[in-house]
């Protein structure tokens, strides 16, 4: 690491500053919420290692430049009623200080996790995504609102009904799948949801529409 990376990092130790990757405006592609309009917060930093991860470009927290959460708050107030929290995995950081900010204009608040950390912070809304490089820590069951697993291939259906034994009894069931393998999973997903009905199906219909 270079100087201005360990700098960085001693800026963000505390949660005042988080490393900011990108921040927009779009409509979630994804889930629960799919078709709504939200500002999107993206903060960098995961060391989880999804192989198909697409946006590997967060990874490196001392990329992206620390930011106060207050400026964040101020920014997010402008566009939508609703942010979501995403990454990167955003409790790579303690998000209390940033849900807090965020609380001060009355936003709502969502959270796209791994579940991997502790819970930090005040939600609205929970979304988990287990991943099996490290599986959710045993807080994230009772709080998820949803939980959206990633279909690679068969196997992850069996991966699936695990997480959903632990969950509460009105957290959603959603099953996307890996971009990449779309065309392969996609009947596998179907054939499964019609046997299974507790499960629905979460595509990213950003990427379809082309938009962020
Ligand atoms: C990029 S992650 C960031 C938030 C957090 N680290 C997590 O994994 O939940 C946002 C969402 O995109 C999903 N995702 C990432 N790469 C994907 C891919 N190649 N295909 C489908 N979903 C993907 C993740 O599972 C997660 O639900
Ligand atoms: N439109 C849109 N919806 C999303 N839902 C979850 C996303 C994410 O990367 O966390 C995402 C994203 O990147 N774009
Ligand atoms: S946990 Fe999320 S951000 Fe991290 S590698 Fe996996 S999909 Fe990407
Ligand atoms: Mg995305």
């Amino acid at each position: 690491m270079n100087e201005l990376e360990v700098k960085n990092l001693e800026l963000v130790s505390d949660g005042y500053y988080v490393p900011l990757m990108e921040e927009f405006y779009t409509i979630q592609g994804e889930g629960f919420h799919t078709g709504k309009a939200a500002y999107f917060i993206r903060i960098g930093g995961c060391d989880v290692g999804c192989h198909w991860c697409d946006v590997k470009e967060s990874w490196n927290a001392s990329l992206h430049p620390p930011t106060h959460v207050n400026t964040i708050a101020e920014n997010a107030r402008n566009h939508a009623d609703t942010v979501v929290v995403t990454g990167g995995e955003p409790l790579t950081w303690n998000m209390g200080p940033l849900t807090k900010a965020l609380k001060q204009y009355k936003l709502k608040i969502h959270l796209e996790t791994s579940g991997a950390y502790p819970l930090t912070g005040i939600w609205d809304w929970i979304c988990l995504s287990p991943k099996k490089t490290k599986p959710p820590r045993d807080e994230w069951y009772q709080v998820a609102n949803e939980v959206k697993i990633i279909v690679y291939n068969r196997h992850d259906l069996k991966w699936a009904e695990m997480h959903a034994e632990r969950v509460s009894k009105d957290c959603a069931l959603f099953l996307q799948p890996e971009w990449s393998k779309r065309n392969e999973v996609m009947p596998i997903i179907t054939q499964y949801i019609l046997e299974n009905p507790k499960w629905r199906i979460s595509l990213q219909t950003h990427k379809y529409i082309g938009i962020p």
